[in-house]
């Protein structure tokens, strides 16, 4: 991390916590929340912002709806509508403290020390941004609630594609003048590590356990990390 740095943007699964918890714990959750969400809540005020913003073959019914969340999911799709749904099917479980995230020991820790130097912590996850202020807001860390530690949240909805170098730069232009240039992005994700880097941003691969193996390619071609303490 360079001296200058003064951003540090995040990536959420597979750099602040284990893709398992996303995939073994979040996804099944949501999948599991799902029947009785739709018995009781399908024609709701609630319920209806999600159930719209679905595709209309796929909202005509709840048996549709509940195929088409299922096959999205098994496929890993990051639909914006499917993020925002999965946020809202989470809380619950958030509240009762089913869910808990499993921050790499680092993290909060980092997070601390980054907030010490003045560095500004910002998340960019494909993940809704409620979606996203609800996993920090329930953390193993101490303290827990890593939110008030984030200075912004961005997803594919108000940023856009993370494989995209326009939405770095559409999120580069929402920070102050002064650190707009300085910003370092932290990711598992090659294509998005390169689609920052092309933004002007300087950005670094993370390589975490139970992440998929990395190409020597992306070994030559990127700076990785196992830890935030490396920075
Ligand atoms: C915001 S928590 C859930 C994470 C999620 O749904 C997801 O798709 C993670 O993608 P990321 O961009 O954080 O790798
Ligand atoms: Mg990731």
């Amino acid at each position: 991390m360079a001296a200058t740095t003064k951003v540090v943007l995040l990536d959420i699964e597979g750099t602040v916590c284990p893709i398992s918890f996303v995939k073994d714990i979040l996804f099944p959750y949501a999948l599991q929340a799902l029947p009785g969400t739709l018995n009781t809540q399908w024609d709701s005020p609630a319920f209806a912002r999600y159930r719209d913003a679905f595709p209309a073959e796929h909202a005509a019914s709840r048996e549709a709806f509940a195929a088409h969340v299922e096959d999205l999911t098994r496929r890993d799709v990051k639909a914006p509508y499917l993020k925002s749904l999965q946020g809202y099917l989470w809380e619950k479980g958030y509240q009762t403290g089913q869910l808990k995230a499993p921050l790499f020991p680092d993290v909060a820790p980092r997070f601390a020390s980054w907030k010490r130097e003045g560095v500004t912590v910002v998340i960019y996850s494909s993940g809704s941004v409620p979606a996203q202020k609800l996993l920090f807001a329930h953390t193993n860390g101490d303290p827990a609630d890593l939110v008030p530690d984030i200075a912004g949240f961005f997803d594919t909805v108000n940023a856009g594609p993370k494989t995209e170098a326009a939405s770095y730069e559409k999120i580069a232009a929402r920070f102050p003048e002064d650190l707009a240039g300085e910003c370092l992005f932290l990711s598992d994700n090659v294509k998005e590590v390169e689609a920052a880097k092309l933004a002007g941003m300087q950005s670094f691969v993370v390589e975490r356990p139970g992440n998929a193996e990395l190409s020597a390619e992306a070994r030559q071609q990127h700076r990785v990390i196992q830890s935030f303490a490396e920075l």
